[in-house]
């Protein structure tokens, strides 16, 4: 152990770590800059974990894992409550959040200081909030969104039934309109029908956006949002009509009170329905305003942009723990009489890990600029422009599924480099792992979403083929004209290329497939199901195309200005992060490119290199994220390595361990071993 000081205390950090610290070539607060997207924020975030974390007040006592259910539930809306009145006290008024508001990535990541789970209000934040700004009137926004951003009322939003997460449309809820009394009537016809899943609802909230079918007049206009109250202000209790309750134990979530809502003729004002889009008139006639019918389902737009962000942070976190205990970690003798090496100079340990760090960059860099073309969509929605809706729908579509997914097989990679120990929850990777995990089924199902994107590019293959102009993300589909296969070509550009037209042959295999079952009799709807693996297989191939081009355009861009050392370390993550994805698609690039033999040799070589120079800056690269010890929450993986400790004393707080001879061994084990049972 070595003393250092840090922050104004005195630690005393593992001498390994100190060393990878020494050998550390580049500035790390450069590059943690770089990632918060400029010094300003990084000061921000710096002075907003200081507000909300230095009086320790995120921390528990007693570790949740040893707590009930019930207990764990209460003790996470003791800390929602410490933790939401920071936020409206203390944050919210800082300069620069105004935009994201809650949702702002720097409240996040406090937020798994206060939870090693979720908070009950993750909902109110993430959900609740974002459709009141983005389905209500003027007039209906100055009446609920004050009354949300005080936590004067909170909710959630309850769209999911037992019977149908997936097909929005077959939700069975529904809304009628009564013109006598100027209310909707919300009923659950059937088992099928109740609401199931909404984060909150067991116990937490008393008001929700409902998403139900709406009728008026006799006739179904599809599905709409309506606010609704669904407990007393005052006492809690359930009101007259509401059935609710928690859904109970999930992998994860588990201080989420995630629940079930079942309407029996629940009444509510007609002007709890969310007008922005459609209105009902008193009368009950139907007015559509929006021009684009799935404005309704901006809240999952702006979720699964903001998804992205999330994956990138959690997979630094996950990555921030390997990596510092595979510096700390030493295993095996590979050479006689040799003291054991660290764990990280196992060339398989860095193969585990570098990708990680680079997928931290690249979808950290993906997540804003996803974030930049949200935002701007959003203006165009505004001036009553929607042409580039669909696109935005198919980017988010596809970068949700393949950003959740890539992170939560990358966090589990992450645990298997931390062997053993890895598996202890004082680690924090399992709570990690089942926290992303979950995302990759929420706010739409992996496949179900490639598909969406699917849709998108068959539909612009269709724009291409009749030499109509596309947007810049898909204007590589070009490329699947060209007759003859250029030579390969190993660099950046080259590899980046080589993927656009890994995704265009793809789509082309698509559209080929579809055409020969229609040719065959089919039509188009059975054509499209019997080509769906495919259909899957080529949206993913579009969104690793639209993933490295984005990564390394914005490597370049942010580190014009950076010093040498910086601007190289940045650049060899990327480089790292195409080779190892070439690697892995060898089978795609020799079907769609003139990629050969020889070539895999060479990208295998290069790729161990890279792995080789990435290595002195591991340590370095992951405490560039930044990730305070209270947010990281691991035994693992601290800023001072001391894992052994950790793990101790973590051990020790184990009730098991607070008498020598548990009762059960009297009551059941010696009976039983001495045949007497
Ligand atoms: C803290 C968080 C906790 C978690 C919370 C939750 O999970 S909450 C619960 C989260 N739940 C989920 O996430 C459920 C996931 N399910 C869904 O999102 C939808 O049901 C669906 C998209 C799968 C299908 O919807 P559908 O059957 O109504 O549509 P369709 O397939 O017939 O396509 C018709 C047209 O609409 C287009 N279009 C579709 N969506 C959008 C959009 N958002 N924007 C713009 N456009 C969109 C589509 O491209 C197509 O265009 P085209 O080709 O005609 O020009
Ligand atoms: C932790 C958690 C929190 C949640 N929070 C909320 C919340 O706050 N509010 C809320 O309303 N909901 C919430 N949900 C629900 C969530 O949004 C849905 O579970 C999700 O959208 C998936 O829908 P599903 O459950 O109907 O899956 P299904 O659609 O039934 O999926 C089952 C399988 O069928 C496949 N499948 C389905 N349709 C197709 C298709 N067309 N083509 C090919 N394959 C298909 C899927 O790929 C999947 O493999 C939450 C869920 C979880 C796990």
């Amino acid at each position: 152990m070595k003393i250092k000081m840090l922050a104004g205390k005195t630690i005393e950090i593992n001498v390994d770590l100190v060393k990878e610290r020494a050998k550390c070539n580049f500035n790390i607060r450069e590059v943690t800059h770089i990632l918060d997207g400029g010094e300003k924020n990084t000061i921000q975030r710096k002075k907003i974990e200081d507000i909300s974390l230095n009086d320790g007040q995120s921390r528990d006592v007693i570790p949740e894992e040893y707590l009930s259910p019930k207990e764990r539930y209460e003790n996470a809306v003791k800390k929602s409550c410490i933790y939401a009145r920071i936020i409206k006290t203390e944050l919210m008024n800082m300069t620069g959040l105004e935009t994201l508001g809650f949702n702002s990535p720097v409240f996040r990541r406090i937020a798994d200081a206060y939870f090693k789970e979720v908070t009950p209000l993750l909902a109110h934040f993430g959900m609740f909030v974002p459709t009141i700004m983005g389905q209500c009137t003027p007039e209906q926004l100055a009446h609920w969104l004050p009354r949300a951003l005080n936590f004067e009322i909170v909710g959630t939003y309850v769209q999911t039934e037992l019977g149908h997460g997936t097909f929005i449309r077959g939700l069975e809820t529904t809304a009628t309109y009564d013109p006598q009394t100027e209310e909707f009537v919300l009923h659950s016809p059937t088992l099928s029908s109740y609401k199931w899943w909404a984060g909150g609802l067991g116990k937490t909230v008393n008001y929700c956006v409902v998403v139900a079918q709406l009728y008026t007049k006799g006739v179904c206009h599809g599905v709409h949002t309506f606010i609704v109250q669904i407990r007393d202000e005052e006492t809690h209790m359930p009101l007259p009509g509401i059935r609710v309750g928690d859904i109970g134990p999930k992998m994860g979530y588990n201080t989420g009170d995630n629940g079930f809502l079942v309407f029996n003729h629940h009444r509510i004002p007609r002007e709890n329905m969310m007008m922005k889009n459609a209105q009902v008139l008193k009368d009950g006639t139907y007015v559509k305003v929006a021009r684009h019918e799935k404005l309704t389902y901006g809240t999952m737009v702006y979720v699964r942009v903001m998804l992205v962000n999330e994956m990138a942070f959690n997979l630094a976190k996950a990555v921030t723990i390997a990596v510092r205990y595979s510096a700390v970690r030493r295993q095996s003798q590979p050479k006689p009489n040799q003291p054991e090496p660290q764990v990280l100079d196992y060339l398989t340990q860095q193969h585990k890990l570098f990708i990680c760090i680079a997928t931290a960059h690249a979808l950290q860099f993906t997540s804003d600029w996803l974030y930049k073309t949200f935002t701007s969509v959003l203006a165009d929605i505004r001036d009553d422009k929607i042409d580039t809706l669909p696109e935005l729908h198919a980017l988010s579509s596809c970068l949700k599924a393949i950003c959740t997914s890539d992170c939560a097989a990358f966090i589990e990679i992450c645990r298997f480099a931390c062997g053993g120990h890895g598996y202890m929850a004082s680690s924090n990777l399992s709570m990690i792992y089942s926290y992303v995990s979950a995302t990759r089924t929420y706010e739409g199902d992996y496949t179900v979403l490639l598909l969406q994107t699917a849709r998108f590019l068959v539909k612009a293959w269709e724009q291409v083929e009749k030499r109509r102009p596309v947007t810049s993300t898909i204007s590589y589909l070009s490329h699947a004209f060209d007759k003859l296969k250029k030579p390969w070509d190993g660099s950046n550009e080259g590899i980046i290329r080589a993927f656009q037209r890994v995704a265009a042959g793809k789509i082309s295999a698509c559209i080929n497939c579809i055409r020969y079952h229609q040719k065959s009799g089919k039509d188009f709807e059975d054509a499209w199901q019997l080509t769906t693996i495919q259909l899957v297989a080529a949206a993913e191939a579009h969104c690793r195309a639209v993933i490295y081009d984005t990564y390394y355009n914005e490597t370049i861009r942010l580190t014009a200005s950076s010093s040498p050392n910086v601007k190289s370390v940045m650049e060899q993550l990327c480089t790292l992060y195409l080779l190892y994805w070439s690697l892995e698609r060898t089978g795609d690039l020799l079907r769609f490119t003139s990629l050969s033999e020889k070539d895999i040799f060479d990208l295998q070589q290069r790729y161990e290199k890279m792995l080789a120079v990435i290595r002195p800056n591991a340590v370095g690269l992951v405490d560039a994220f930044d990730i305070r010890d209270e947010i990281l929450n691991s035994t693992l993986g601290a800023y001072d390595g001391r894992v052994y400790e950790r793990l101790m004393e973590e051990a020790l707080k184990s009730p098991l361990n607070a008498e020598p001879v548990n009762s059960s061994f009297h009551k059941h084990l010696k009976p039983f071993m001495q045949g007497k049972l």
